[in-house]
């Protein structure tokens, strides 16, 4: 099992800040449990959507029930035209991640959450509608101005996302990375993210606030933003020994490498061994491993020389890259997955709350008057 580190110091660090019915990090199974299940049973026999509403809704569904929810979701993805408009205004230059955000908050207006009873439903929406949105950004900015359908026949979230990307129908094997994929990244007990999610519900505030907040600390390269850090990283290397000169450099001038290492875990990420897999497939179905090879060798180096291992960021870069997924997009997918865990929190949160309010030590001056102004 990925065991969880000893854990003291600075960013809060091994403080239990609350109470969560989500999920374990560290604790049983592989390392990673949603609701009490194994997150490598769910990535082996689940859709993204049956997580989502196992995540949401506290049980896996029926098949009738997970039909019936797979069929909302399909009939939420039009984007308001308020909100084309918006996206058309965004330049190319924008990160995708920023586009989120700013996605996030205008459907906050436009839809808003009148009250907590529309907790689920404004969550839905924004499932639904979260792949398209980004990917409409991506086409209009990059693509001299294309204006894709968002409303395609896409079965899941994991298809909506690829379909509306490349404006075409994906095939199986990429469609079933993506639900395993999404399912990686669906929760993570208190992350800096979902604590973000936390602390703004805890005011009572909105959902799409909450989310929006959420959006804006995950986009940062020690937390989400890694997989993208990553990607710039092995794609820098030219084969696997390129691989390990260029490490080994890093690591004496004391770099940081993204995607390795974790906050909680301390041998290992149990989301690794589950995308590395699909990562090595794509390879294979591309025909060309490099970009693989790369990627096994950093994992080796590390190891190796420091004992940091890859975390769920790592071994996503090459799998996105197989799957012909531009680089700045590789966070926001995450967005459209954690969605999930950031809203389940919320619910959490506002069932059972009190203002999320903390205390911090002070080092500053000690109590002084004010001088006169011509004394200072
Ligand atoms: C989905 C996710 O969000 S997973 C996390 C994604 N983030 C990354 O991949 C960014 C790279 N990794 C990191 O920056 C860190 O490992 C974090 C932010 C994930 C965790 O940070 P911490 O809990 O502070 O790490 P930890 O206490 O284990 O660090 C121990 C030592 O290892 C070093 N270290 C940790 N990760 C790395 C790394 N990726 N590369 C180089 N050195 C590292 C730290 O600098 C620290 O050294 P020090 O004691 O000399 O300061
Ligand atoms: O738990 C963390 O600190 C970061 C992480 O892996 C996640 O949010 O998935």
């Amino acid at each position: 099992m990925a065991a969880a580190k000893e854990l003291s110091g600075a960013g809060l660090r091994g403080q239990v800040a609350g109470k969560t019915a989500l999920s374990t990090v560290g604790k049983s199974g592989s390392g990673l449990t949603y609701r009490g299940y194994d997150v490598k049973d769910l990535a082996d026999n689940c859709q993204f959507e049956e997580v989502a509403y196992l995540i949401l809704k506290g049980n896996l569904p029926t098949q009738a029930e997970l039909d019936a929810y797979k069929t909302k979701l399909k009939g939420l993805r039009k984007l308001p035209q308020a909100l084309k408009e918006v996206l058309e205004r965004i330049p190319a230059s924008a990160h995708p991640m920023d586009v989120m955000r700013t996605g996030c908050s205008m459907l906050g207006n436009l839809e808003t959450e009148e009250s907590f009873d529309q907790q689920q439903d404004a969550t839905d929406r924004m499932l639904a509608l979260f792949p398209g949105m980004i990917n409409y950004w991506y086409n209009f900015s990059h693509n001299n101005g294309k204006r894709i359908n968002e409303e395609t026949d896409a079965d899941s979230i994991a298809e909506q996302f690829l379909w509306t990307l490349h404006d075409e129908k994906p095939s199986e094997l990429h469609t079933q990375v993506m639900h395993a994929s999404l399912i990686l990244y669906a929760e993570h007990e208190f992350n800096a993210s979902t604590f973000t999610a936390r602390v703004c519900a805890s005011t009572l505030s909105d959902m799409h606030s909450c989310v929006t907040g959420a959006i804006g600390s995950l986009r940062g390269p020690l937390h989400g933003g890694a997989n993208e850090a990553a990607m710039e990283l092995i794609e820098g290397m030219k084969d696997a020994e390129d691989a390990e000169q260029k490490l080994m450099g890093m690591l004496e001038r004391k770099e940081k490498i993204m995607g390795f290492g974790h906050a909680i875990y301390r041998e290992s990420d149990p989301r690794n061994a589950i995308i590395k897999l699909w990562s090595e497939k794509l390879a294979g179905e591309s025909g060309n491993t490099n970009l693989y090879d790369i990627s096994v060798r950093c994992e080796a180096v590390m190891w190796r020389e420091k004992k940091l291992f890859c975390n769920a960021d790592f071994f996503h870069a090459s799998a996105y890259n197989y799957m012909g997924i531009p680089t700045k997009l590789f966070t926001p997918i995450f967005v459209c997955s954690r969605l999930t865990g950031w809203a389940a929190h919320v619910m959490e949160q506002r069932a059972d709350n009190r203002i999320i309010r903390p205390s911090a030590e002070y080092t500053g001056e000690e109590f002084r008057t004010v001088p006169a102004i011509s004394d200072r």
